[in-house]
């Protein structure tokens, strides 16, 4: 049944209300700007687009956090008023929106600018078709503390490859706004009947190009009509997606984000002292962080309520004094933490389409991972496929399902697909582990398994911090690298992670738990796990895969290529790199050989060539030895050492 007109009377302003970026009422510019008009019908409306369904690879967490969240916004304006709701209507955005324009007699659409990846594409083709119709187009910038373009402009149109590039454009930007209330009332919906039936979407669903397909135990129902199953323009139900019900325990939804940021903040001491590196990833229930990432993703959380009120308790914590421990600065406070996710946001807007991938990305190194993507001619995408090692297929794949062998990297894949969110550091290392780590496997690949199973997956923070933690943009410490061992126990010696999401291992004594496959047998047997059999082997040899990948990229980066390289482009990247590959092994065999360091190769002419590697690799690993260890872990405790 359709809903029936509240207000028969023509109004002079009728807003349409495009929710986006901004699943919230509290502190959103852009629903400020349309309860400014005064007008006399607002229809809250969210484009429900197949595109997101079929063409984004979403796992089941996300979209149930997503229904979560608009089923409480939906809740919070019924609240406001009676007479209103989120109205869901099924279709494409430049489909379906100029229908409602027509139909509903819209005067102006208003909604938050979404500036990044595909969002940005939609906003550009709605706000062309609304002028087409002579409907007033009114955007705001919300999701970010400074207008991103703004930033890019002032960075000289570059991409803020570090906080400190970052924070020199931002310091001639006005200071981020302080939060806006959210509104006590709301106006009513307007009719939202049709002149004719509704319109039949007969959105064709080619499963074979669903990237979604492999979650999916029965049909998409979703599109079959414009206005849901009821015909009330409600919020799809998980099944209605084709889905089984989400497994994590985290609930969507502004109310939600809310109370989890008053009780977080609630511990002023906590907040004051807050510091990334010395929270533990290891904790989960609760964690050692906000957890307010997919929150702040899908705009339940407005960044800057988060941001001041971050700010004002620190500022209003009494802790400090003299012999006291002050409060924690940049880049490690939370202040730090929200400034990183605008780094990424800019750096993602200067570069456009190409931030996601490696292929004419200009701020990404080219490194000859395995399983990277390829690229046509036009520049059409092929399907990844081994270029290298043959290995490589199998590692990703026990990689992403958390059999690696590797207890800590399985428990933090698990807890992945399981909650859909996972500590900052276990990021890390499971980054660092398939990429420069130990499997040279391209960051594509990495950046797709969180893309499917993150709550928070986002199109600047994703990408970016798999190219920090790859070393190809942001960060070119490439030697550091996690250890599999040593680094998790810095944070917990007993394996609580591991216990929890390996249960098969959690009967190991402590000496054990990052390392099983080295207990004796009968200390297997008595934990009720043999390895090899119950849970696997390490799939691979950590030290030397380590030392392979190390060797590989000390060529990458000595013939120093990014992705919008004319080599890259024309495809003869890949032999500058395996010939420069070859020299370096060459170059340590017969150093090993004439027990000499002396370099054997005649520098080369201008540019990158393969020939004069070997000497631009030693030169860098000479440096490396001057600068430390190699290890994330000596690097971490050389830095609390100093804090
Ligand atoms: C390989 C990899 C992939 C990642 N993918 C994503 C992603 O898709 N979406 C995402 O939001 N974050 C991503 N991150 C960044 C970071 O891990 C998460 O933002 C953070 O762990 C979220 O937990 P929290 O809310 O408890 O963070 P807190 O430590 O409480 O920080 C508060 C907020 O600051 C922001 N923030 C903190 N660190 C970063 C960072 N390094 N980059 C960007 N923003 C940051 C987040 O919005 C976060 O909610 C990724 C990190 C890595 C290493």
């Amino acid at each position: 049944m359709r809903p029936s007109s509240s207000n028969p009377s023509e109004p002079a302003v009728r807003v349409l209300y495009w929710f986006r970026t901004d699943l919230r009422l509290h502190s959103s510019p852009a629903l400020h700007a349309a309860l400014a008009l005064q007008p006399e019908v607002i229809f809250p409306v969210w484009t429900w687009d197949p595109n997101y369904v079929f063409a984004h690879r979403v796992g089941v967490n996300r979209f149930g956090f997503l229904l979560e969240c608009m089923q409480d916004l939906s809740a919070s304006l019924t609240a406001l008023n009676p007479n209103t709701k989120l109205l869901v209507v099924r279709g494409a955005p430049q489909t379906v929106l100029p229908r409602l324009f027509q139909e509903w007699r819209i005067s102006h659409i208003v909604y938050e600018i979404d500036r990044a990846g595909y969002g940005a594409r939609r906003d550009l083709q709605v706000s062309a078709l609304a002028s087409q119709a002579g409907i007033k187009v009114i955007s705001v910038v919300g999701n970010t503390l400074y207008d991103l373009k703004e930033v890019v402009e002032l960075n000289g149109g570059k991409a803020t490859l570090s906080l400190a590039s970052w924070h020199a454009a931002v310091k001639k930007c006005p200071q981020p706004a302080r939060p806006l209330p959210a509104p006590t009332t709301f106006p009513p919906l307007g009719d939202t009947s049709f002149s004719q039936a509704y319109p039949s979407l007969d959105v064709p669903i080619d499963y074979s190009t669903d990237l979604n397909n492999g979650i999916r135990n029965r049909e998409v129902t979703c599109f079959d009509t414009f206005s849901g199953p009821k015909g009330d323009f409600g919020v799809p139900a998980i099944d209605e997606l084709g889905l089984s019900r989400p497994t994590t325990s985290i609930r969507g939804g502004e109310s939600e984000a809310l109370r989890r940021l008053a009780v977080f903040c609630a511990d002023k001491d906590r907040v004051a002292h807050f510091s990334k590196p010395q929270t533990s990833p290891a904790e989960f229930d609760p964690p050692e962080t906000t957890l307010l990432s997919p929150f702040l993703k899908f705009g339940c959380l407005s960044v800057h309520e988060f941001f001041w009120r971050v700010r004002d308790t620190v500022a209003s914590w009494e802790g400090g004094g003299p012999g006291k421990k002050p409060a924690t600065k940049e880049p490690e406070n939370l202040q730090g933490q929200l400034h990183f996710r605008e780094m990424y946001n800019a750096a993602e807007y200067a570069e456009g389409i190409h931030f996601g991938r490696i292929y004419k990305n200009s701020v990404c190194r080219f490194i000859d991972w395995d399983l990277r993507d390829e690229f046509g001619q036009d520049g059409a995408k092929i399907i990844p496929r081994p270029l290298g090692d043959p290995r490589a297929e199998e590692w990703f794949l026990a990689w992403k399902e958390g059999r690696t062998g590797f207890p800590w990297i399985d428990a933090i894949m698990r807890q992945l697909r399981q909650e859909g969110w996972i500590h900052h550091l276990a990021r890390h290392s499971v980054a660092c582990f398939l990429t420069r780590g130990q499997c040279y496997i391209s960051w594509e690949r990495g950046a797709e398994v969180f893309d499917e199973y993150l709550l928070d997956w986002d199109p600047c923070a994703n990408p970016g911090n798999w190219m920090w933690l790859s070393a190809s943009a942001f960060y070119h410490m490439y030697y550091r690298v996690y250890g599999v061992q040593s680094f998790p126990k810095k944070y917990d010696k007993t394996g609580k992670l591991v216990r929890k999401f390996c249960p098969e291992l959690s009967k190991f004594p402590d000496q054990f738990i990052y390392a099983p496959h080295l207990a004796p047998l009968e200390v297997q047997l008595s934990a009720g796990c043999v390895i090899g059999q119950d849970y696997p082997m390490p799939m691979l040899d950590d030290v030397a895969e380590k030392k392979r990948c190390m060797t590989r990229l000390k060529v990458a980066y000595a013939l120093g290529l990014y992705g919008s390289d004319g080599a890259v482009l024309d495809g003869t990247a890949d032999s500058l790199l395996k010939e420069g590959y070859r020299q370096a092994l060459a170059g340590i065999k017969s150093d090993k050989k004439q027990g000499q360091k002396k370099s054997r190769t005649v520098s080369g002419g201008d540019g990158p060539s393969p020939s004069n590697l070997t000497t631009d690799v030693k030169t860098m690993a000479t440096k490396e030895l001057k600068h430390g260890s190699g290890s994330i872990e000596g690097f971490l405790t050389k830095k609390r050492k100093r804090d």
